[in-house]
C-alpha cells in the first residue's frame, strides 16, 4: 500500500507551472530519492508534499486519504516531516531549544523520545546547551532531522541534506538515514544531487527534468553509476 501518492500534480509560482503532471508514489517503510540539476522543481515537489505549495491540479493522498487540501500542519499532524534545504536552524537557540521546536506538533514528546534521538546523534546530546548556529553543517543537518524526530513522524521529507556538509562526512548522512529508517521505520522521500548519497541512501529514485518525471531508478539500476549520473550531470 502507497504511504504517498501524488497524481497527475501540477503546481507552481504564479501562472506558470513548476511541477507538471507529476505521478509519484513512496511505499511505507522506503527511502525514496527525487534527483535532478539546479532549478528542475525538486523544492517545489517537496513544498507540494508539504502543502506549502497548493497545486493547480491533480491530487496528494498520504495513507488513502486526500489531503490534496490541507494545510502543512495538517500534514505535520498527519505524520509528515519536512527539513527544509538549508535547515532552518535557529542560530540563536540552543541544540536542546532548537529540537524543542519540534513538539509543537508532539505534545506528547517525553524523555524516551529524545532518548531515542540522542543514542542516533550522540553529538547533540553533548552539545545541547551550545547555540545552534556555532555547529558545523554536518551537526546543524542532524541537528534539522533530529527535530523532525521529535515529532514522530512516519513520513520524512529531507530537502537536499548534503548541501553545505563537509564531503568528509557527506556519507554519514546516508548511513544515519538508513538507520533511521532501520531502527524507527520511517519512510523517507528525499532530493539530492549528490551521487554517493542518492547511490548510498535510496532504494530507488524518480528521475526529474524541467519538472517533470522522466525516468524511474530501480535497485538494481542504482548500482549501475551511469544511471543516475545522467540527470546530474551540466
Ligand atoms: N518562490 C518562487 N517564486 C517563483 N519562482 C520560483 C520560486 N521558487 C522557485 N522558483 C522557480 O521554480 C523553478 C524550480 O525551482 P526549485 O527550487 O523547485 O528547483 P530545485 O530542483 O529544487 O533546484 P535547486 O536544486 O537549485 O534547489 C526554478 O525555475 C525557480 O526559479
Amino acid at each position: 500500500m502507497a504511504l504517498l501518492e501524488m497524481s497527475g500534480v501540477t503546481a507552481g509560482y504564479g501562472a506558470t507551472p513548476v511541477l507538471r503532471d507529476v505521478d509519484l508514489s513512496v511505499d511505507a517503510g522506503e527511502i525514496v530519492g527525487v534527483v535532478g540539476k539546479n532549478g528542475v522543481g525538486k523544492t517545489t515537489l517537496m513544498r507540494t508534499v508539504m502543502g506549502l505549495l497548493d497545486p493547480s491540479s491533480g491530487s496528494v493522498r498520504y495513507r488513502e486519504e486526500d489531503l490534496t487540501d490541507a494545510s502543512a500542519d495538517e500534514r505535520a499532524r498527519a505524520g509528515i516531516g519536512y527539513i527544509p534545504q538549508g535547515r532552518d536552524v535557529f542560530p540563536e537557540l540552543t541544540v536542546e531549544q532548537n529540537l524543542r521546536m519540534g513538539e509543537h506538533v508532539n505534545a506528547g514528546a517525553d524523555r524516551t523520545r529524545y532518548d531515542e534521538i540522542y543514542d542516533l546523534f550522540p553529538v547533540l546530546e553533548e552539545r545541547a546547551s551550545q547555540s545552534g548556529g556555532t555547529l558545523s553543517g554536518g551537526q546543524q543537518q542532524m541537528l534539522a532531522i533530529a527535530r523532525a524526530l521529535v515529532a514522530d513522524p512516519d513520513l520524512l521529507l529531507l530537502d537536499e541534506p548534503s548541501e553545505g556538509v563537509q564531503p568528509s562526512i557527506v556519507d554519514r548522512i546516508s548511513e544515519d538515514m538508513r538507520t533511521i529508517n532501520d531502527e524507527l521505520g520511517t519512510t523517507i522521500l528525499f532530493v539530492e544531487q549528490n551521487l554517493g548519497v542518492i547511490r548510498g541512501m535510496a532504494d530507488r529514485c524518480y528521475a526529474m527534468e524541467r519538472g517533470e518525471i522522466v525516468d524511474e531508478i530501480d535497485g538494481e539500476m542504482l548500482a549501475e553509476e551511469n544511471a543516475v549520473a545522467e540527470y546530474l550531470a551540466v
